[in-house]
Formats: C-alpha cells, sequence, structure tokens
C-alpha cells in the first residue's frame, strides 16, 4: 500500500527481505558427516549438536567459525513513558549508556566471562521518539534511516547478539506484538523493570489506545515498527536482517528485542531462521511471542534484564557448542573403537 510504486525508504528494506538468502545444504552435510565420526555417541551432545548444524546452515560454511562474537546494545528513548508505564525516570537510559561504556552493567560482566565484544549504539536519546498514544513515534525516513544504521552491527563478527537499553521499551514491545498478533493488550504487557499493580493496568491501557489510534494501517509490519517502535527496535530489525544478508547467525535476547525481530517475521515467516532466542525472559509474553515465532529458548534463567544480557549468556553455550564441533577428536583420529556395525 504506502509508496508501493514511489521509491521511499520502506521500499528498499521490502526489497531487502525478498532477497534474503536460505540455509547452505552442503555445510549441513559436511556438518552431519562429521558429527557422527566425532568420539561420542550419536546424539549425546543433543541440543548443542542442532546449534552447531544451524551455525553451519547459516553460515554458509564448516566448521562453523565462534571467534568475533559480538553484543549489539542499542539505546532509545521513548515519548509513551508520559503515560506512566515505566518504574524508573527516563534518564537511566542514558546512564546506563555511561555504565556499559564504564565496564559497570551486567552484560558488560557477561561479555568479558564469555570472551564477547560488546558494541553500544546510542540513538538519539535526547530526542525520545513521539507517544505512540497520540502519534506515530517515527517518520518513515527516520524509522528506515534507523534500520539502516543498525546494520553497522554486524560488521566483524561471526555471530550477533542483539539487544537494547530504553525506560519504556518493554511497552513498545507489548504495542508491537498487539500490533502484529492482535490478542488483547493485557496478553502482552507485564511487570517489565517492576511496576505496580496500578502501573500495569496504566502499561495495558496505554497499549490498547495506541494500537486503537493506529489500527487503519497495522496490516504492514513495517508500518506497526514505525507507528508503535521506538529507534532501537528499529535498529534491532534492521540488525537482524543484515545479519540475515551476510550469514551471521543472530542470538536474540528477550521479549524487546525478539519484538523488534517479530516484525521481520511478519514481513516473511522465514525470515528469522538464522536466530535463536537465547533465553526465555521471564517477561510473561515472552513465552507467548517466543510460541508465536516458533523459537525454542537456550537458557530459562529467570532473567528480566535486557541489554543483551540473555542472549550473552546463550552465546557462551553457542561458543562451546562451535568449539566441540571443531575441536573434538573423531573415533579414527584418536584411535577410539566405535559401536559395532
Ligand atoms: C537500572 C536499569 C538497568 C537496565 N538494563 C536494562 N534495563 C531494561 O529495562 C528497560 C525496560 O523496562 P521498562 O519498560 O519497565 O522501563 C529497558 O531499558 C531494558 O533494557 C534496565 C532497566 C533499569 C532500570
Ligand atoms: O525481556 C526483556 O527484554 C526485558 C525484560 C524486562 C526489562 N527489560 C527487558
Amino acid at each position: 500500500m504506502t509508496n508501493a510504486a514511489t521509491g521511499l525508504p520502506f521500499d528498499d528494506i521490502r526489497n531487502l527481505v525478498k532477497d534474503i538468502p536460505g540455509p547452505d545444504h552442503d555445510a549441513v552435510a559436511a556438518c552431519r558427516a562429521r558429527e557422527g565420526q566425532l568420539t561420542k555417541p550419536p546424539g549425546a551432545l543433543g541440543r548443542l549438536e542442532s546449534i552447531s548444524e544451524w551455525l553451519c546452515a547459516w553460515q554458509a560454511q564448516h566448521p562453523p567459525k565462534s571467534e568475533r562474537v559480538v553484543v549489539a546494545v542499542f539505546a532509545g528513548n521513548h515519548g509513551v513513558v508520559a503515560q506512566g508505564v515505566a518504574a524508573y525516570p527516563q534518564e537511566v537510559t542514558a546512564q546506563m549508556v555511561a555504565n556499559f561504556q564504564n565496564d559497570g552493567a551486567a552484560v558488560n560482566q557477561i561479555c568479558k566471562s564469555f570472551d564477547l565484544g560488546l558494541k553500544v549504539f546510542e540513538l538519539a536519546l535526547e530526542k525520545p521518539t513521539r507517544d505512540i498514544t497520540q502519534d506515530a513515534a517515527l517518520d518513515e525516513a527516520e524509522c528506515a534511516a534507523t534500520m539502516a544504521y543498525g546494520m553497522e552491527a554486524t560488521e566483524g563478527c561471526d555471530i550477533l547478539c542483539v539487544g537494547e537499553m530504553g525506560i519504556g521499551n518493554t511497552t513498545i514491545a507489548a504495542a508491537i506484538c498487539h500490533g502484529l498478533f492482535g490478542g488483547e493488550a493485557q496478553d502482552w504487557v507485564g511487570p517489565g523493570t517492576g511496576v505496580d499493580s496500578e502501573g500495569l493496568k496504566r502499561k495495558a491501557d496505554a497499549v490498547r489506545r495506541a494500537v486503537a489510534l493506529h489500527k487503519a494501517h497495522l496490516d504492514d509490519p513495517l508500518e506497526v515498527l514505525r507507528r508503535l517502535g521506538g529507534r532501537e527496535l528499529a535498529a534491532m530489525a534492521g540488525a537482524v536482517l543484515a545479519a540475515r544478508l551476510q550469514r551471521i547467525p543472530v542470538i536474540l535476547d528477550g521479549y524487546v528485542a525478539t519484538a523488534a525481530a517479530a516484525v521481520l517475521f511478519a514481513m516473511r515467516p522465514d525470515a528469522l531462521e538464522h536466530c535463536v532466542a537465547g533465553h526465555l525472559s521471564a517477561e510473561p509474553a515472552h513465552r507467548r511471542l517466543l510460541e508465536k515465532l516458533g523459537l525454542k529458548p537456550v537458557l530459562e534463567l529467570g532473567m528480566r534484564l535486557g541489554e543483551g544480557s540473555g542472549a550473552a549468556m546463550a552465546a557462551g553455550i553457542v561458543k562451546a557448542a562451535a568449539k566441540l564441533h571443531s575441536g573434538m577428536a573423531t573415533f579414527a583420529s584418536a584411535g577410539v573403537s566405535n559401536k559395532e556395525a
């Protein structure tokens, strides 16, 4: 509908989505062949074996690469906080960006634990997006440009983890999910950083009003993103798309990062096959969202933080899966007797 023939920026995004590559079957075949030779009973490494296979399929490469794993954290601010939907003040977004830069946040410690790179992208924090209960969060040009900016996160990495920082963004995630998948507003909201029961009611009400205001435009997932989204969500959607085009597997973080990726799923149901869900967030709607997307989380640790922290924890598991596959000896090389035929 909008701009179909005019060549405005969303058309560029649509064209990229049309061109995404599929899995590489030769790399998968090579992975399976080696897996069968490793010094262990077949299947004994459980899901770690499918993770190695998934890496090969989407990197189009065997053995899989896992040296350069990067956590990209995108930060943005949201006008919807005026509706009383967040437990913390908006200035915490910029203060936490400084904390990331000073090595003081949770995600910094996880990155150090697993030898992951960390890149922080600050997105016009001084200029919050418009309140989605009153207006569209972003203009089309700004939304598309922010997606393009997010695409830069893929530079120099073998595997990408996507995360975010933005006070109020669990409300934005809920609005996107309600806009994309319907149901009731309260199905998609949760406590976030810990709003009380009155705050939770305000959150559901804000999501309901925002979706009602924009409902004539919500058939188009990119319109859902620009009207109900925010800068860090647009950038995450761009990063996930760029990763697919550049054959970089993605580890998604919690509810907010997954809601951003869901926009691509709504455009094309196979668009997230290069992604794993790093963890199941304690934010209740994350389970519902992962079910819609057909994604099974790698970890379930009761985390509800954001910052890419759950994706970074899962990156430790993904790196181990790649090392197991590449580094283990085969029955022949180690002189270990295989099962009798
Ligand atoms: C100190 C602090 C550190 C955080 N790190 C991530 N978030 C997380 O909480 C925010 C979303 O929750 P809500 O929608 O309830 O505001 C996001 O910034 C998210 O990344 C944090 C929140 C706080 C307060
Ligand atoms: O799951 C998430 O992404 C999440 C949960 C709570 C707060 N911020 C993010």
